[in-house]
């Protein structure tokens, strides 16, 4: 698959992500006002460069942990079995946790990682995704925050890898096959 040649057109810019994200952390801010601490929890790899953008906009007492969780290897389905690779370092039973997403497509991975958290008792348990694919979806879940909706397209960028690569854009593009 990743042999095939492709462009990648622009889909979603730098600015126009950078201003998504300075709304949505206002909006995280009002929500967990009088939380003394929050967990935020990013899943990797794809998650990376959003949650370094997002915590740096909240004016909020956190800690930042990491769990990686892969299903698609280098395909552009999923292969609807979620792998964690890793998991958490810290407790969260009794904390405020927030789930940081790069992309929700068939919504497998968002709810597997969910289910595995909230069975540790957190006192509370939300997620946040930049992009949400509603047509693709094929189990019911809806992060509570999302950054924008898009079409049905394969996107990178921005964290988000095609076969590895491509995590580097500073923006989302879609890729387009050439042949
Ligand atoms: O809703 P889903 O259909 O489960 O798809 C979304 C997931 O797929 C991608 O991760 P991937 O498994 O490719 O791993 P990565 O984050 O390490 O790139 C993406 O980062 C999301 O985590
Ligand atoms: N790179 C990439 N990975 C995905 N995983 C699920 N959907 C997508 C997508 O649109 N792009
Ligand atoms: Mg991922």
């Amino acid at each position: 698959m990743s042999d095939r040649p492709y462009v990648i057109d622009q889909l979603i810019s730098a600015k126009s992500i950078a201003a998504r994200i300075e709304t949505l952390a206002r909006e995280i801010e009002t929500h967990y006002a009088g939380v003394d601490k929050l967990v935020v929890a990013g899943l990797l790899r794809g998650s990376f460069i959003f949650i370094a953008d997002l915590v740096r906009e909240l004016k909020l007492n956190i800690e930042v942990d990491f769990i990686e969780a892969s299903s698609y290897g280098n395909a552009m389905v999923s292969s609807r079995e979620v792998r964690i690779v890793k998991d958490l370092s810290g407790e969260i039973a009794g904390r405020h946790v927030l789930v940081v997403e790069d992309l929700v497509d068939s919504g497998f991975t968002l709810s597997h990682v969910i289910a595995l958290l909230q069975a540790r008792a957190p006192a509370t348990l939300r997620t946040i995704a930049l992009l949400d694919k509603p047509a693709r979806r094929e189990v019911d879940f809806r992060a509570d925050w999302i950054g924008f909706e898009i079409p049905d397209e394969f996107v990178v960028g921005y964290g988000i890898d095609y076969a590895q690569k491509n995590r580097n854009l500073d923006h989302i593009g879609k890729v387009r096959f050439t042949d």
